[in-house]
Formats: structure tokens, C-alpha cells, sequence
């Protein structure tokens, strides 16, 4: 959705293009979404909001590549999505194999992805630090907390080191706090690492605190209605506590929380 009558010319990560997604049967058809154009662009933090049912997730499996649009046309870095291809996917629960430690979920991904099993110890450990997890690989995953079994299913996306990561409401089952401190560190990761994000959520505030742009989507059918640039302070360093008592994400929590309520971009 161009703000300008400027062509875009950068390359997009993602281009969805009239995308529509059709459940059900040919007597009773469900339009999930209708028309869908979306481009976002390398090292964006993209966050779909809108209320149940207004095709959010349909979204996100599309471009992971486990639905195929009825219409339209869905490329992730050009090619044709397929899951597993370039992009890290994490869900609202984190699906881990219970019988498997924490070293062993993730041992089982890098062996999905071609990783010499030499090299798997390592990885492991690296990809652990990174969430935050140091030294748990020997750990049984339901002797976790939520919050840290959601942990493991991150480092499991962040395995192939996707340029792009798919996030579908994944701190909606975790505690306040977990989720401020998981919001902090998934802000900060993908900062560092320049990774590309698109990430669902039900939540106006969660929106704006994470991400750099947001799509506004309204359903019957499901469509992208209106969408707001955040232009929060980002970096390393950014403490989300601190963010979060800002001014600014008062003022722009409260736009979108306008637009979501009207299901269309307000007046000036
Ligand atoms: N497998 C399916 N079969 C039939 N209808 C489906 C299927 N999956 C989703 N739908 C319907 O498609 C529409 C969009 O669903 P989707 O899950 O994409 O929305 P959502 O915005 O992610 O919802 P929520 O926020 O509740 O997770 C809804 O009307 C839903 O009932």
C-alpha cells in the first residue's frame, strides 16, 4: 500500500500481489482474504494486527508457503514460498518435541538443514546463548517454563539463520512479564541479526512496541485496511520498559488503536 504515487523499486523480501486464500468447499466457500498487496523489504519489522478471524495467520502461511493463494501472486525473495525455504517460523505454542531435550529439538532442526553433526554441539550452544538460554541443551523441554520453551522454539527458527522470520502470536500465551522481556529480546535480536519479520498479534500495544511498520487488517473478507510506520527509537539498547512509558508510543498506541477501531485510516 504506497503512501505516494512513487513506483517502489526496492527489491522486496515479500511480494504478495491481489492474494486471495479460499477455505471450504465450492457450495460453502470462506474468503480468509481478498486482494492482498504486500511488500516488505529487508531488515522491516512487519506486525499484522486486527481482530479474530480477519485472516492474519492466513497471511503468514501464505508466505511460509503452507497455503497456496485461490489468486493472485505470493514470492518470498522472488521465488515461489515453500515452507522450509528461507524462512524461520515460530507459532503462538512452540511445538516442541516433548521426548527430545532441549539440545535434542534442536539437533533434530540442524540435521533437517544439512548441519555435520560435528558441528551440531556448537551451533547448539551458540543458538541457546542467543535466546538466552546458555547451557540448557541437556535440559527436558516440559521442565521448562513457557517462556522458555518459546525461547527453544526461536533458536529453532533462527537455526537456518532465515533472513526472514515468521512469527504468529507468540508471546499471546506467556505471562505479562515473560512477554515484555521476550518482546525486549526479540526486538533487540532482530535488530542485530537484520532480519526480516512479520509477525501477528491481536494487540495494538504489542504492535507498536515491536514493530517498525503496521498492517491494519480488517475481516469479511479478510483485507489490509490501513497501515502505520512507527518510528519508535530501535538499537541494541532499547529497553521496551522505558519505550513503553515514552510520549511518543502513548501517542502512536492510541492511532492505532483509533484506526483499528474504525477499520480504516482517520483523518489527520
Ligand atoms: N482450515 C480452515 N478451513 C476453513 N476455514 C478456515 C480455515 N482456516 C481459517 N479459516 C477461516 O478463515 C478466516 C481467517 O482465519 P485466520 O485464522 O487466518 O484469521 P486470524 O486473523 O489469524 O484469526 P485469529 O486472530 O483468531 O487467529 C476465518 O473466518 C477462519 O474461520
Amino acid at each position: 500500500m504506497p503512501r505516494t504515487e512513487e513506483p517502489d523499486t526496492r527489491a522486496a523480501v515479500v511480494e504478495l500481489a491481489g492474494v486471495s486464500v479460499r477455505y471450504g468447499s465450492a457450495k460453502a466457500p470462506v474468503t480468509a482474504l481478498d486482494g492482498v498487496d504486500v511488500r516488505i523489504h529487508a531488515g522491516e519489522f512487519v506486525v499484522l494486527v486486527g481482530p479474530s478471524g480477519c485472516g492474519k495467520t492466513s497471511l503468514l502461511r501464505v508466505v511460509a508457503g503452507f497455503e497456496r493463494p485461490a489468486t493472485g501472486r505470493a514470492r518470498v525473495r522472488g521465488s515461489l514460498p515453500r515452507p522450509g525455504a528461507g524462512a524461520g517460523v515460530v507459532f503462538q505454542q512452540p511445538r516442541l518435541f516433548p521426548w527430545r531435550t532441549v539440545g535434542g529439538n534442536l539437533a533434530f532442526a540442524l540435521a533437517r538443514l544439512g548441519v555435520p553433526r560435528s558441528d551440531r554441539p556448537g551451533r547448539i550452544a551458540e543458538l541457546l546463548e542467543r535466546v538466552g538460554l546458555p547451557g540448557m541443551a541437556g535440559r527436558r523441554t516440559w521442565e521448562l517454563s513457557g517462556g522458555q520453551q518459546q525461547r527453544v522454539a526461536l533458536a529453532r527458527a533462527l537455526a537456518a539463520e532465515p533472513e526472514l522470520l515468521l512469527m504468529d502470536e507468540p508471546f499471546a500465551a506467556l505471562d505479562a512479564l515473560t512477554r515484555e522481556r521476550l518482546q525486549g529480546e526479540v526486538r533487540a535480536l532482530a535488530g542485530r541479526l537484520g532480519t526480516t519479520v512479520l509477525f501477528v498479534t491481536h494487540s495494538a500495544e504489542e504492535a507498536v512496541l515491536l514493530g517498525s511498520r503496521v498492517l491494519v487488517m480488517a475481516a469479511g473478507p479478510g483485507r489490509v485496511v490501513a497501515e502505520l510506520p512507527v518510528d519508535l527509537a530501535r538499537g541494541p539498547g532499547t529497553d521496551v520498559s522505558a519505550l513503553r512509558s515514552s510520549p511518543e508510543f502513548a501517542r502512536l498506541r492510541g492511532r492505532l488503536a483509533e484506526i483499528m477501531r474504525r477499520g480504516a485510516v482517520p483523518g489527520p
